[in-house]
């Protein structure tokens, strides 16, 4: 007679994998806390400025905000990133200033956390005039603010407010995404 194996935990399962993009206007923190999270989560980063077309790269640096035709076949690679993601999840620094935007993305990776970097145009300008090396100039910020749509209560998010320090970012982040996976 066959004996019934019994696992401690019940039946096994496996666990879901974890999708970010880390979203908000330019210096809102995206890559600075990006990566940060995929560090403390043990999942690989990716920056979607390094995703960009080189054409839009120099229109950016060149002073001229991106169309939405600028930017559908980068959101799709973004989408294709995140669905296609052969590890345990993955964190990609992405604007996402639409829901449209957000829209396209969820097309390809329906299971997406919006983690939104929200700041004041004051916190926003002084840490775009105190940062130096960057393709992204601040006068650009405006555009950006005027693109930006809020996340609805439809969406997967979480929201950060950026007035606070690093730290204390990373910590509510790791929280938010634990709490958006848990089923
Ligand atoms: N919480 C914070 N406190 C103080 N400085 C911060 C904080 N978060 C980010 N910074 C600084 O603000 C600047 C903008 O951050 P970062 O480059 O990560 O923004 P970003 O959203 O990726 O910008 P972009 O979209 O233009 O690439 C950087 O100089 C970074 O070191
Ligand atoms: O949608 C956009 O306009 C772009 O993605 C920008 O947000 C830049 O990528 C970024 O802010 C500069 O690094």
């Amino acid at each position: 007679m066959d004996t019934p194996v019994h696992t401690p935990f019940g039946s096994s399962h496996t666990p879901p994998t974890i999708r970010v993009v880390v979203m908000g206007v330019s210096g809102s923190g995206k890559s600075t806390i990006g990566a940060l999270v995929a560090d403390a989560m043990d999942l690989p980063f990716l920056d979607g400025d390094s995703l960009h077309p080189m054409v839009n790269i120099h229109k950016m640096a060149a002073g001229t905000p991106l169309t939405d035709e600028d930017r559908w076949p980068w959101l799709e690679i973004v989408g294709n990133e995140l669905a296609h993601t052969t590890a345990r999840g993955v964190v990609i620094a992405c604007s996402a200033l639409k829901r449209s935007y957000r829209d396209a993305i969820r097309s390809k990776a329906p299971d997406t956390i919006f983690l939104h970097l929200d700041g004041s145009l004051g916190v926003l300008s002084s840490r775009l005039e105190g940062r130096s090396g960057h393709f992204m100039p601040p006068a650009l910020l405006a555009s950006q603010l005027a693109a930006l749509e809020p996340l609805g209560s439809d969406e997967r998010a979480v929201i950060i407010d950026i007035s606070a320090g690093i730290t204390s970012i990373l910590d509510e982040a790791v929280a938010g995404i634990n709490r958006a996976v848990t089923p």
